[in-house]
């Protein structure tokens, strides 16, 4: 290839481009560079030139470049070109030497892409990307950056001016360029502007000591650290090797050259080595450390440094209590075990709270359940027919006043609401919403309103061999309302009706005895309904008064409820005839065997008694503060108990002989009968009345529902049928006065012993409640009449079914 006289490039004089790459650690481009600045060539094509060590002397080749060199070049180097550069021996030699030429343009294929210049497209301005470490000459601000001592270009051209001691560099070495008034002429000013300056050392002298003549403070902080090094003093150790480089690969010039791929070129992999790199000697590019990669042991955040201060961002009580758990601290180790979250861990593991996941992702029931059809869903109450007209409201849950609670109490046990199983809302509690925990029902409003199956909570499912059954859908505190019994209300001439004509075919019925004589009919109702029976039952349906409206609901019995567990409550089936009796498949160990009422020693009579006992205490307690009957000391001495009339008299004569005259004990049905008369009487504040009145209608009983079989049953069989488990099951035990009066000069003392019996006149009633005709409320006593409201609240479920 020879050089042609427009090539894109002139030739580089290679002593600078050597010196300049290495101070500046950059492939040796440089004068490339400045070339490319001056051509259309695209900056890759640059030719560098491959010194072949077995080559002649740098003494010939320059010869051969004397001897080819066309007569107006060689006439400029005369004219400009000192006569002891031509007389430097060695580098400067081989510097000059003709390098072998090549139009890269033609090997990386870009030279069809015509000549852009020609058709106007000035592209002289603009910026061009070097090969490797690239470096952006604008040619404009070229003289600008020479100026700024900072630039990379005063820096090289520091190093070219500091090379003036050198002889070959004594006098400026004008390139072809340079002689034609090229732009490159403004790098090489500041060599000829230093010149003069600087006292030139023997020919091929270039020591430290010629250097250290330098003013240093002129020279770069960067460049004085290098001023011991070879490369700073110009003295190569080894040949130069020039490697030619395209578009990031290397061509070697001995190849023959393949036109151009127009395809994307194939990204070499590591077993593919192009094998002009394992023919090169000795690239010269920047070899890429390979990275390696890291593999993360376990865990999201494993392979994380910990970080430097692990206080940072904790507040100071933390920062406190994690100087107590030296567990916590740095160890040095990588915890590859059980990282934790990033920014809260540290927080999570101080407060020691368990990590939770933000909802319950376990949804037990595989799809495609067969559901049940032909059933409508109703999840609230409705009155159906003559019920409505017929309901009445209770005055008693009219003039309601509120619980004595404290917000430190949170309605609980002791809540006068909750005992008679009301249920606490804005109009009846001391507290409010924020410390109540009696609002069962409004609780469950709230968490079905949010929707999703996780919030309703309950799913319908196919049971091996009892039909349908529901399940839970998450997990459920003891106690916690799980979901209402509700359907459509209807009289009992309405039931009977709905048996005889709707139902006569059916198998099963949804009916439950309810409130005033009516009965829920969920046949249309809620999911409850499909609620199986078991002997050993993990829920309980309880009746409870919202807003003075009788609401049925399944609750949680004493132990929590796991997700997917099947819901079961006890029937305490009465199945009122051989007939109706069906055998249970609950399969638990203490099955009954059938759907049968449970027996006496099954109803758990100790669990009865204790919650009466209580619940009469607590309601005596709060009755007799609100009286005023005695004062509302906790710190009082308890008063003996009274357990026989002798007993009583003992002590009323002890009291008498202290001149004193109150009531030892009462029962709830004297503090009623007092609270009424101080009603009508005394006019005692309103709300204190009523609240005493109340409770005593409330005497605690057993409120968990029962079912019964009815089919084919009658009217009257099912009224029977109610009225018998009423009778027999509330274990409602009445309160047998026993009043014992004593009159001394001061005064009448009056003392009633009250004893648990079944109370004779609370059977009369509840047995006339299975009459078809109902006692008129006129001849029963005012006790009387309250005690039968009570039991009408007390009704149970009844659940029909066949054979
Ligand atoms: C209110 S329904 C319950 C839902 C019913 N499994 C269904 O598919 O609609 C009551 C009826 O379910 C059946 N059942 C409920 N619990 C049972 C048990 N433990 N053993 C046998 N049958 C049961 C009885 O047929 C009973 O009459």
């Amino acid at each position: 290839m020879s050089r042609s006289p427009d090539s894109s490039f002139s030739p580089p004089l290679l002593d600078v481009l050597s010196n300049t790459a290495s101070s500046n650690s950059t492939p040796p481009t440089t004068v490339a560079d400045s070339d490319s600045l001056h051509s259309d060539t695209s900056k890759h094509d640059v030719i560098t030139v491959a010194i072949d060590p077995d080559s002649p002397p740098a003494a010939e080749q320059t010869d051969a470049v004397d001897e080819n060199a066309p007569p107006e070049q060689e006439q400029t180097l005369q004219q400009d070109e000192p006569q002891e550069r031509l007389d430097t021996p060695g580098r400067a030699r081989r510097a000059r030497g003709p390098p072998p030429v090549y139009n890269l343009a033609k090997l990386a294929g870009t030279d069809g892409h015509g000549k852009r210049r020609a058709k106007g497209d000035i592209v002289s301005n603009r910026r061009r990307r070097t090969i490797g470490r690239a470096t952006m000459i604008d040619q404009e601000s070229h003289a600008d950056e020479s100026s700024d001592p900072k630039s990379p270009k005063a820096a090289r051209a520091t190093i070219d001016a500091l090379n003036l001691q050198s002889p070959r560099r004594s006098g400026s070495q004008p390139t072809r360029r340079q002689s034609e008034g090229s732009p490159r002429s403004l790098r090489s000013s500041s060599r000829q502007a230093a010149s003069p300056s600087s006292k030139a050392p023997p020919a091929g002298v270039r020591t430290r000591r010629s250097v250290g003549k330098i003013d240093n403070t002129k020279v770069p902080l960067e460049l004085r650290r290098l001023q011991d090094t070879k490369e700073f003093a110009h003295s190569d150790e080894k040949p130069v090797i020039y490697t030619v480089w395209s578009n990031g690969k290397y061509v070697d010039p001995n190849e023959p050259q393949e036109p151009p791929a127009r395809k994307k070129a194939k990204v070499a992999t590591d077993d593919e080595e192009p094998e002009n790199d394992k023919e090169s000697p000795e690239p010269i590019t920047n070899t890429k450390k390979r990275r390696v990669k890291k593999y993360l042991d376990k865990g999201l955040y494993a392979g994380q440094d910990p970080p430097a201060d692990i206080t940072k961002g904790l507040t100071v009580a933390e920062k406190k209590k994690l100087a107590e758990m030296p567990e916590l601290l740095p160890s040095g180790r990588v915890n590859k075990t059980m990282p934790s979250p990033m920014f809260t861990g540290l927080r999570m593991l101080i407060a020691g709270r368990d990590f939770k996941l933000p909802w319950n992702v376990c949804n037990p029931l595989p799809p495609g359940q067969p559901k049940p059809d032909e059933w409508k869903k109703m999840t609230k109450n409705r009155f159906i027919g003559d019920s409505k007209e017929i309901w009445r409201k209770s005055d008693l849950f009219q003039d309601m006043t509120r619980c004595e609670c404290k917000p430190e109490d949170g309605c609980g046990e002791s809540c006068l609401n909750r005992s008679m199983f009301y249920e606490c809302d804005d109009r009846n509690c001391n507290i409010g919403r924020a410390h109540c925990t009696n609002r069962a029902f409004a609780d469950l409003m709230a968490r079905r309103a949010k929707g999703g199956k996780y919030h309703v909570g309950v799913e319908v499912i196919k049971t091996s061999d009892r039909g349908y059954g529901v399940r839970s859908n998450r997990c459920f505190k003891p106690h916690q309302i799980i979901m209402e019994y509700a359907g459509e209300i209807i009289t009992e001439e309405e039931c009977e009706r709905r048996m005889n004509e709707v139902y006569k075919d059916n198998d099963c019925y949804y009916l439950m005895s309810f409130e005033q004589n009516m009965i829920i009919d969920a046949t249309t109702g809620s999911i409850a309904r499909f609620v199986n029976h078991s002997c050993n039952p993990n829920c309980k349906m309880v009746k409870w008064v919202v807003a003075g409206q009788p609401r049925m609901a399944l609750f949680a019995g004493d132990k929590p409820i796991m997700t997917g567990d099947e819901l079961t409550y006890d029937y305490n089936f009465d199945p009122f005839s051989a007939k109706n009796v069906q055998s249970c498949l609950c399969g638990e160990p203490n099955c009954r065997g059938i759907l049968g009422p449970r027996t006496r020693e099954q109803k758990s009579k100790p669990e009865l008694q204790k919650t009466v006992k209580n619940a009469v205490k607590a309601g005596k307690r709060k009755l007799q503060e609100m009286i005023g009957s005695e004062p509302a000391s906790s710190n009082k001495p308890k008063r003996p108990r009274i357990t026989s009339t002798k007993e009583a008299l003992a002590t009323v004569g002890l009291q008498m002989a202290k001149g004193t005259a109150t009531a030892i004990k009462k029962t709830a049905s004297s503090v009623a009968s007092n609270a009424k008369k101080a009603v009508r009487g005394a006019k005692a504040p309103a709300q204190r009345r009523t609240n005493a009145s109340t409770v005593l209608k409330k005497t605690v009983a057993n409120r968990v529902v029962k079912a019964y079989g009815t089919k084919g049953t009658t009217k009257k069989q099912i009224s029977r049928s109610t009225s018998t488990v009423t009778a027999k099951d509330k274990g409602v035990k009445a309160v047998k006065k026993t009043t014992v009066k004593k009159t001394t000069a001061k005064g009448t003392t009056t003392k009633t012993k009250t004893t648990a019996t079944k109370s004779s006149s609370v059977a009369k009633v509840t047995k006339a409640r299975g009459l078809k005709r109902p006692i008129a409320p006129a001849r029963m006593t005012a006790a009387e009449k309250k005690r039968k409201e009570e039991l009408d609240r007390q009704y149970e479920i009844t659940v029909a079914h066949p054979d």
